[in-house]
């Protein structure tokens, strides 16, 4: 019988599902398993996942993947795992039960521990020691509210009873039956409590937030074995780990200083591999590790919006402008603009360049002759241009021109928001023949870690063509829009802040 180990399964816990992937050694996808869970808004601004129901959708999508391919567990070599970004979970080192639900990255509720810590004039060593600025999107102020509302929390976690983990920490730990407490540095660099020149926890941040030591988890690479879980009755090593934006960066090829993508799922994430030497942003930008492999760092220059295609499934589910977000693209092409109308997605306040916490989302331009077709194209554009913002920022912090834009993600498909995107960049986009390289990210360093490939090199040459947007806008017209977009990101603005 063929037992050779030629296939990695990639487990893809994003935002709004859990995916699995199962890749085999041509860098082809074999079958996926995806499924949604429930988002929860117990209060305005604040956004909570149930961490079991993470982990029984992602356990259950990782048996449907390999059973719907038909292949023998006995031939997957490695499983990777890659997740949604400095989502915080708590749970009990006896029982493996949370204490509260998971609170996720884009929630708000921590805006008042961050003005305190900025008051403090905390912000300039947080800076130079993560490469984040401070703003409740990082993992560190979700924690310190759990441990200020939990009852007895702050004790317990002193006491070494308590643990704390990313996404990716909570599901190894659960699939490795509690063996292993493990994280990489992509995911560590975004708790804001990662030093990541020294490449280590940092005491003076855990001291100003109060965070015992004992909970956080054990800093390895992000390709290499960490434990082992059981896969339809056959034992296989948890080999790869990476947050999902990084992930994205490796499963592009961006392997080298210069190379950047820009990911468009529930936000949007522009990252440009800087190299082994980190770079840090003067234009609202955050340094971040983009990966850890094989004895050496890679760090890099990260832009992170907020709300990118969330914003075509709050059309879907809270507006029911439209009813599957696939319509959102053929909408918007039946008007020739949006009549003047800008939406500002701000629904969660403003990630980079902005870091405004209380700004709100906002319509600007509407007139009697809007119509759904206007706010479904505004609604699309307002995507391109937040990742057009991203865009500028990055060139001015490297000093280089982009020379074209690596497109990834669920909102990839829809081929009138890549061309809108390259015409408000002036510059190409493209799209790879996967789209999915988040999970494909993942899957390769697992792969690397065990033989799968040998090398980057060869990953690279495996790679087959995607699809190329090019410009087609007048360069007047883009600069008329640009200039729209910003004074209406000026009404967002500050909305919701203490004074309001
Ligand atoms: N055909 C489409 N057109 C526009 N947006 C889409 C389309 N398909 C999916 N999306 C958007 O892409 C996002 C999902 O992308 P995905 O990469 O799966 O996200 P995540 O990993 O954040 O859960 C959703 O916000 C959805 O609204
Ligand atoms: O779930 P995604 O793909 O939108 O990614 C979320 C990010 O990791 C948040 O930083």
């Amino acid at each position: 019988m063929d037992l050779e180990k030629r296939f990695i399964l990639a487990l893809d816990q994003g935002t709004t599902s859990s995916r699995a992937i199962l890749f085999d050694s041509g860098q082809r996808i074999v079958s996926v398993a995806q499924r949604d869970f429930a988002q929860h808004y117990p209060r305005e601004g604040w956004v909570e996942h149930d961490p079991m129901e993470i982990y029984s959708t992602q356990a259950g999508m990782m048996a449907e993947a390999v059973t719907k391919s038909g292949i023998d567990p006995r031939k997957i070599a490695a499983i990777g795992v890659t997740n949604q970004r400095e989502t915080a979970i708590v749970w009990e080192r006896a029982t493996g039960r949370p204490v509260y639900p998971a609170i996720v990255w884009q929630c708000r509720r921590t805006a008042a521990i961050c003005d305190r810590l900025k008051a403090e004039g905390a912000g300039e060593m947080i800076r130079k020691k993560t490469g984040l600025l401070i703003d409740a999107y990082f993992s560190a102020t979700k924690i310190r509210w759990i441990l200020d509302e939990v009852p007895g929390a702050q004790q317990r976690a002193e006491r070494g009873e308590l643990l704390f983990g990313t996404v990716d920490s909570w599901l190894i730990w659960k699939l490795t039956g509690g063996a292993a407490h493990v994280t990489d540095p992509t995911n560590a660099s975004r708790t804001m409590l990662y030093n990541i020149h020294t490449l280590d926890w940092d005491q003076e941040l855990l001291d100003l937030l109060s965070i015992p030591r004992a909970m956080l988890p054990e800093v390895r690479s992000s390709s290499e074995i960490y434990g082992y879980t059981d896969l339809c009755g056959v034992r296989v090593p948890i080999a790869g780990i990476a947050g999902d934006q990084q992930a994205a960066l490796f499963g592009q090829c961006c392997f080298e200083r210069g190379e950047a993508k820009n990911t468009y799922g529930t936000g949007c994430f522009l990252l440009m591999n800087m190299g082994e030497t980190p770079c840090e942003s003067r234009n609202g930008l955050i340094t971040t590790v983009a990966v850890s492999r094989g004895g050496r760092i890679q760090y890099a220059l990260e832009g992170s919006v907020f709300v990118g295609g969330a914003v075509v499934q709050w059309l879907r589910d809270e507006l029911r402008l439209i009813s599957d977000s696939a319509e959102i693209g053929p909408l918007a092409r039946t008007v020739e603009d949006t009549g003047g109308v800008y939406l500002v997605p701000a629904f969660t306040g403003l990630g980079a360049p902005h870091w405004d916490m209380y700004a709100r989302g906002c319509v600007m331009g509407l007139t009697r002759g809007t119509t759904r077709a206007h706010l479904a194209r505004a609604a699309e554009e307002s995507i391109a241009y937040q990742v057009a913002e991203l865009v500028g920022a990055m060139e001015r912090d490297t000093g280089t021109a982009l020379k074209t834009l690596n497109a990834d993600g669920g909102a990839s498909r829809d081929g009138f928001l890549m061309q809108f995107q390259a015409d408000i960049l002036g510059r190409p986009v493209r799209r790879p023949a996967i789209l999915e390289t988040t999970a494909l990210g993942a899957a390769l360093l697992a792969g690397l870690a065990v033989g799968v490939w040998d090398s980057t090199e060869q990953i690279r040459r495996g790679r087959g063509q995607g699809a190329l947007f090019s410009p087609e806008m007048p360069p007047q017209q883009r600069e008329r829009l640009l200039a729209g977009w910003s004074r209406a990101v000026g009404h967002s603005r500050g909305w919701a802040g203490p004074q309001a």
